[in-house]
């Protein structure tokens, strides 16, 4: 018998196997529709654990009233095709029914970083994410924990929750995968894609152009955020498909950010500010961010 006494002891003596041996966790948390940015979550997680459990999930806890509940892209088949093939040891796919039984009446409710953004044009959508991943988090009880970069501020809202609710896992934030297709280069990889034509995704890569040319315009020493969302709105004006949502600079904590320069800002909050854009094309509502100075530069800054 082991006698423990903290927290801490109780997870790692929880966490090895009979013979001593330490086990080690990854969740991959996804609604299906498995594409290059999952896969990439999964070869972390891989990399990083002794066994990985993917988690697919449609969480309609998560959709408003009128967003694609219904008509998000689901095949069980092909997902659990890909999920073997990437090294998924434990796929997990229930069915709405065994998330939320009959009465469910409880709630995660993250405030701040939840409010602004996607937490206001899609109303309630980051307390489904926060409740549906509470509770996946709770069922595989994972070391480690992999969110995509992708959903920038769905990454924040999680970090926020994992650490007031004192949630004993990691959570990894993966960089986005895009595509590098010629076409479409640049185009973040989603799910929500599938929506779109061969020429409409072409079209919709002006999402990433825009925010490198920001990203440019900062690199070539403009310090004043004004003109860096103007060289990024000049680009997404060039596409008539385009209905922006918003386009905005924010720091570590989702707080949008406005400068003259960054005098006094240090390395490390820098590499902490994104430039998020959300926009509507050809009817699908499309999220893309960037950091406002390159892996790269900031290595060379740091
Ligand atoms: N291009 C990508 N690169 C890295 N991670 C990604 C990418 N796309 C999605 N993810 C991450 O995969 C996880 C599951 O996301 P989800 O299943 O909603 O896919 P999605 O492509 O984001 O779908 P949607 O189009 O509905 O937003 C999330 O943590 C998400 O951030
Ligand atoms: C994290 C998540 C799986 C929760 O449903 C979802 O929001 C997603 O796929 O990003
Ligand atoms: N990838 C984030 C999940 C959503 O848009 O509902």
């Amino acid at each position: 018998m082991q006698l423990v006494h903290s927290p801490a002891e109780l997870l790692s003596v929880l966490r090895k196997d009979q013979t001593g041996t330490p086990e080690s966790l990854g969740l991959v948390p996804t609604m299906g529709a498995l594409h290059a940015g999952h896969t990439e979550l999964i070869r972390r997680a891989r990399a990083e654990n002794t066994r990985v459990v993917l988690s697919l999930f449609v969480n309609p806890l998560q959709f408003g009233p009128h967003e694609d509940f219904a008509a998000y892209p689901r095949d069980l088949a092909g997902d659990a095709r890909i999920a073997e093939d990437a090294g998924v040891d434990i796929l997990f796919a229930p069915p709405v029914s065994q998330m939320y039984s009959s009465g469910f009446a409880s709630r995660v409710s993250v405030e701040g970083v939840s409010e602004g953004f996607d937490g206001a044009s899609r109303p309630g959508h980051f307390t489904g994410v926060a409740t549906v991943v509470l509770k996946l988090l709770n069922l595989v009880q994972p070391t480690r924990a992999y969110f995509g970069e992708k959903d920038w501020q769905q990454l924040a809202v999680v970090r926020r929750m994992v650490r007031d609710l004192n949630v004993p896992v990691e959570i990894v934030g993966v960089p986005t995968v895009r595509s590098a297709l010629p076409h479409e280069t640049g185009l973040a990889l989603s799910s929500r894609n599938t929506y779109l034509s061969a020429e409409q995704r072409s079209r919709a890569a002006v999402l990433s152009r825009a925010l490198r040319a920001a990203q440019a315009l900062y690199a070539a020493g403009e310090r004043r955020s004004k003109a860096l969302l103007a060289a990024a709105s000049a680009e997404l004006a060039s596409e008539s498909g385009l209905t922006l949502d918003y386009l905005a600079l924010v720091d570590g904590d989702m707080n949008e950010r406005e400068w003259v320069d960054n005098e006094g800002v240090s390395a490390e909050s820098l590499a902490e500010y994104r430039l998020l854009v959300a926009a509507r094309l050809f009817g699908v509502r499309l999220i893309d961010n960037m950091p406002l100075i390159s892996a790269d530069a900031l290595t060379a800054a740091l």
